[in-house]
């Protein structure tokens, strides 16, 4: 039997010597091939559902960091285009949706099309026989909170009002949206894992403009349905749950949503998360994502803070969100190297 690979062993419990590593939002702008093969595209949803480019771009960071995780290259708002809400992204204004403004528009989406995200199945089919052995392939959805709160607002806003005001407005009409999302998402990451990917991770971007009680409701406990599902379909799969925000609520998230990981965002202190979780919860985080574009001495103190913090813990080392476009790429292999200790 071929050898446990190290970031699938760390969701398992069992703390390694050297940190797995893999970035959250890897593949993407920072990478001249990437921004390379994206011109080859007429727009950024075409790419996604283009399996030769949207394998190639999963690829891409594999190859020039060698990576312990490859992440589909997708994006979280395929499943409301999936719903027939199409989605559109302007280059530089980010994510364009028409808005959902009444109950009635809920009732009115269109059945979740699984078929329409054939391309996504196939994109995982071409990377699963290119990927290096050694190398964990992750798939992931949007948590439904956070794919909510695009729909409504139709795009990227800074706290979330549209999503957070129709919730208040109208808790039922909102539970249904919900509660479609976590049976699109439980098909969708069930499809993903049929197709080849071992591991899945669920984004709840925006839970922390939550308070406690719409916190509960439309982020923990979705998420939790949603690793309950995919686990009774694929019981050998590994799930992560990635909630920004979650803030001192992690230790209880961490005893009640069932996932495998826990990713820790930027704010997160890891000696506290270390000491509130069970010794067998895997982590994963959490480097300032702006620490990498600072470098310098500022991203050597910050890395070895966080390995030394998780040290004998099982840990997969990652950023507290997404890399930033703007990001060094000798800054990212220093990163590596430092974290596999080969230090120079
Ligand atoms: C909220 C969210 C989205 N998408 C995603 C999230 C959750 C994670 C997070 O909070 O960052 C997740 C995502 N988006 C993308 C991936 C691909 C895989 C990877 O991690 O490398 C993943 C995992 C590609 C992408 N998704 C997007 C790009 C950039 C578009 C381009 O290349 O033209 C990429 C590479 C576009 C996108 N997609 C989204 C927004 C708000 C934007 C615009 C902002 C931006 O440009 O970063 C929605």
């Amino acid at each position: 039997m071929a050898e446990e690979k190290a970031l699938i062993s760390v969701l398992r419990g069992k703390a390694q010597d050297v940190p797995p590593i893999w970035l959250m939002r890897q593949a993407g702008r920072y990478l001249p091939e990437y921004r390379d093969l994206r011109a080859t595209a007429k727009n950024f949803l075409d790419f996604c559902y283009s399996p030769p480019k949207a394998a190639e771009a999963t690829l891409q960071p594999i190859r020039r960091f060698a990576f312990d995780a490859a992440i589909l290259f997708s994006d979280i708002l395929v499943v409301p285009d999936a719903m027939g809400q199409e989605v559109s992204f302007e280059s530089g204004a980010g994510p364009r949706l028409k808005p959902i403004e009444t109950p009635d528009e809920i009732e009115r989406l269109g059945a979740f099309s699984i078929e329409k995200l054939s391309p996504v199945f196939e994109t995982i089919d071409r990377v699963k026989g290119a990927l290096p052995s050694g190398v964990a392939f992750i798939g992931f959805c949007g948590a439904p909170w956070t794919v909510a709160s695009y729909m409504i607002a139709g795009c990227g806003t800074p706290d979330q009002a549209p999503a957070r005001l129709f919730a208040f407005h109208h808790p039922e009409s909102f539970a249904k949206l919900i509660d479609r999302l976590v049976e699109a998402s439980i098909d969708y990451l069930a499809g993903q894992l049929d197709a080849g990917v071992e591991v899945v991770q669920v984004f709840d971007s925006w839970a922390g403009v939550l308070p406690a009680q719409e916190f509960h409701r439309w982020s923990a406990e979705p998420i939790r349905r949603i690793v309950a599902g995919v686990k009774a379909r694929h019981p050998q799969a590994t799930v992560i749950a990635f909630v920004r925000g979650a803030d001192a609520r992690l230790p209880r998230l961490a005893q009640t949503l069932g996932a495998d990981g826990y990713g820790l965002d930027t704010a997160l202190d890891p000696t506290w998360a270390v000491a509130e979780t069970a010794p067998n919860v895997a982590l994963q985080g959490n480097l300032d994502p702006l620490a990498l574009v600072a470098g310098g001495p500022a991203l050597n103190r910050e890395i070895d803070f966080i390995v030394d913090a998780f040290k004998g813990r099982p840990h997969i080392f990652n950023l507290g969100h997404g890399i930033l476009p703007q990001t060094p790429i000798e800054h990212v292999e220093r990163l590596v190297a430092r974290v596999r200790r080969e230090r120079a």
